[in-house]
């Protein structure tokens, strides 16, 4: 790029200079003022008639770099030079030596900033490659060429339309503006990358685009070494880890709630086995993990074991361990819950949906304390305290043959039984005042006042899912108010009768990043969390999967 000149003077003194610079490649000459100004005058510059401003403000228009002036500085303007303009010299004898030695300085300082953006973009990872306005690629950096393993005198030259049609270039340069986690992979290489890349603009010109990629295996492969081992972090925390709530966690004083709990605490105390029972959402969680918190076994496992979330065919296994060879695919032993749970409390929820060939087999360790894996001839005895949970009535159950007699009568040592929340509606104002407090400290906002009015449409509600259905209103209606106190339009949906999933009609409008939220994690249900899964979710949601991962880490998503 030629530095832009400006020319003031007498227009003689214009015509020469823009005579002896015509053939200066380095120097382009954008505007000459002739001084004083006469309108006929333009007429003799011939081919540099263009060239001429008409006024000092048209002169400044034409964005000249460096002003050769041949006026003394009397006769410039009071705020000349402007900022960021060179004012050269006004003798006629000094003027392309002075021009001259102006731009070498300037050749001086590009190079050196060359040099040193030069050894930046060789020494990062990613890979680097700038390329023109029409697509031709102009510079590759090292990193570039120990992702793709392709040469620079391959790729300098050829144009980023024909050797990356759908990367990120070819967009940045069709668009003009940056487009970021672009996932391809580059003609004449296999490597699959994930790239950003951002358009260069000169005086508000597209000039081309520069483009920065890492591997996406590289990526993928940490972030799903990080999963799975944040999984299996999880899984044995719960496996081995402490319960998670303590009796404190179960909000209420109704009398019936109170009951439950003493009973809850009495049991506690010894080693008889406890079947919770309560309609689903009534806190029996809570109160399984509340008894072993304040058992004499506080210190020892708390295992869980949901019966209706493991296939059949796993369960007895999970329950009892397995020696390897024991059926196929058992490629190693495997200790089951019980054993895992020796010293401590198994926590068997759920329990109304085992089979009747497990149920007889739990039977059989409730009265030997005895487990034996499947494939071994060895019995293994277990002290382990068995707590059970169900929101299904084993009584009927067990009238219709479908739940065994003996062992409910077992398993139900101590019954404990939850009341529904529509029998403990005078306990709602405590759970709100609790649930408000922690749904405003989770999403970080200030705490939010409730409209009398609001507790009236609460306490007329029948509350078929209970206590977690009252959690997850209060959070819809949270999520929903934009005020500092929760008001009856924000339960709008709660007389609708309709859950509040499912407002028919009129949808109320929510934040964006829980619409995002929702849709991604649409995606992930339809699609898997295997890679191939994702790969279909992210190219369903019309995002790369280097984002997909993001929003799984942003959203804290998991299985
Ligand atoms: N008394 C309570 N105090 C505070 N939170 C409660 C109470 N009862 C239930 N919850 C909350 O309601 C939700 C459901 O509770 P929990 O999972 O213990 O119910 P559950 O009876 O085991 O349900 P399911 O039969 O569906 O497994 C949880 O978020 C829990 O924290």
């Amino acid at each position: 790029m030629p530095l832009k000149i400006g020319i003031v003077g007498s227009e003689r003194q214009c015509l020469l200079l823009l005579d002896l610079l015509a053939d200066q490649d380095e120097l382009g000459v954008c505007a000459a003022l002739p001084l004083p100004q006469e309108p006929l005058a333009a007429k003799r510059f011939g081919a540099h008639r263009a060239l001429v401003a008409a006024s000092w403000e048209d002169f400044v228009a034409r964005g000249p770099e460096a002003v050769f002036s041949f006026l003394p500085p009397s006769d410039l303007p009071p705020d000349w030079p402007p900022a960021g303009v060179e004012l050269v010299s006004y003798h006629t004898t000094h003027a392309v030596s002075s021009l001259l030695s102006l731009l070498s300085r300037q050749l001086n300082q590009c190079e050196e900033q060359r040099v040193k953006y030069l050894s930046a973009l060789n020494s990062v990872t990613e890979g680097i490659q700038i390329m023109n306005e029409a697509g031709i690629i102009e510079y590759i950096n090292p990193a570039f060429s120990k992702i793709t393993g392709i040469h620079p005198a391959e790729r300098i030259g050829t144009n980023v339309f024909q050797v990356s049609p759908d990367g990120a270039a070819a967009r940045v340069l069709m668009s003009g503006k940056a487009a970021t986690g672009v996932r391809n992979q580059a003609v004449g290489s296999c490597a699959d990358v994930i790239s950003n890349g951002a358009p260069i603009f000169m005086a508000g010109t597209l000039r081309g685009a520069v483009v920065a990629f890492q591997e996406v295996t590289d990526i993928i492969r940490l972030s799903e070494e990080l999963s799975t081992t944040k999984e299996l972090v999880e899984s044995l925390s719960r496996e081995l880890g402490a319960a998670k709530y303590s009796f404190a966690d179960m909000i209420g004083a109704n009398r019936k709630l109170l009951a439950a709990i003493n009973l809850s605490k009495r049991a506690a105390k010894n080693d008889s086995t406890v079947l919770i029972t309560g309609e689903s959402g009534t806190g029996k969680e809570i109160v399984a993990n509340a008894i072993h918190h304040a058992s004499p076994r506080w210190n020892k496992p708390f295992i869980t074991v949901n019966c209706a979330s493991i296939p059949e065919a796993l369960l007895e296994s999970e329950l009892f361990g397995h020696e390897k060879g024991a059926f196929t695919g058992a490629h190693k032993a495997k200790a089951g819950k019980f054993e895992l749970a020796n010293g401590g409390t198994i926590f068997l929820d759920e329990i109304g949906d085992l089979s009747s060939n497990t149920q007889a087999k739990l039977l059989r360790v409730l009265q030997e304390k005895e487990v034996e894996r499947i494939g071994s001839n060895h019995r293994q005895a277990v002290n382990v305290k068995i707590l059970a949970a169900t929101n299904r009535n084993l009584q009927s159950m067990v009238a219709e043959g479908l739940f065994r007699q003996d062992l409910y009568y077992r398993l139900q040592v101590i019954n404990v039984t939850l009341p529904p929340l529509r029998e403990r509606k005078d306990d709602i104002p405590l759970l709100v005042d609790h649930f408000l407090r922690r749904i405003c400290q989770e999403s970080g906002r200030s705490s939010l006042q409730m409209a009398e009015t609001c507790l009236e449409l609460l306490l007329a509600h029948s509350w078929p899912g209970n206590v977690r259905e009252l959690q997850n209103v209060l959070t819809r209606a949270v999520t929903i108010c934009d005020g500092d106190a929760l008001l009856p339009g924000n339960f709008r949906f709660l007389s609708s009768g309709a859950a509040p999933e499912t407002v028919p009609g009129e949808e109320p409008i929510l934040p964006l990043h829980e619409m995002e939220k929702a849709m991604v994690v649409r995606a992930l249900r339809k699609y898997g969390w295997s890679t191939a899964g994702k790969r279909s979710a992210a190219r369903e949601l019309g995002i790369a999967l280097g984002t997909l991962y993001y929003k799984i880490k942003q959203y804290q998503l998991g299985k």
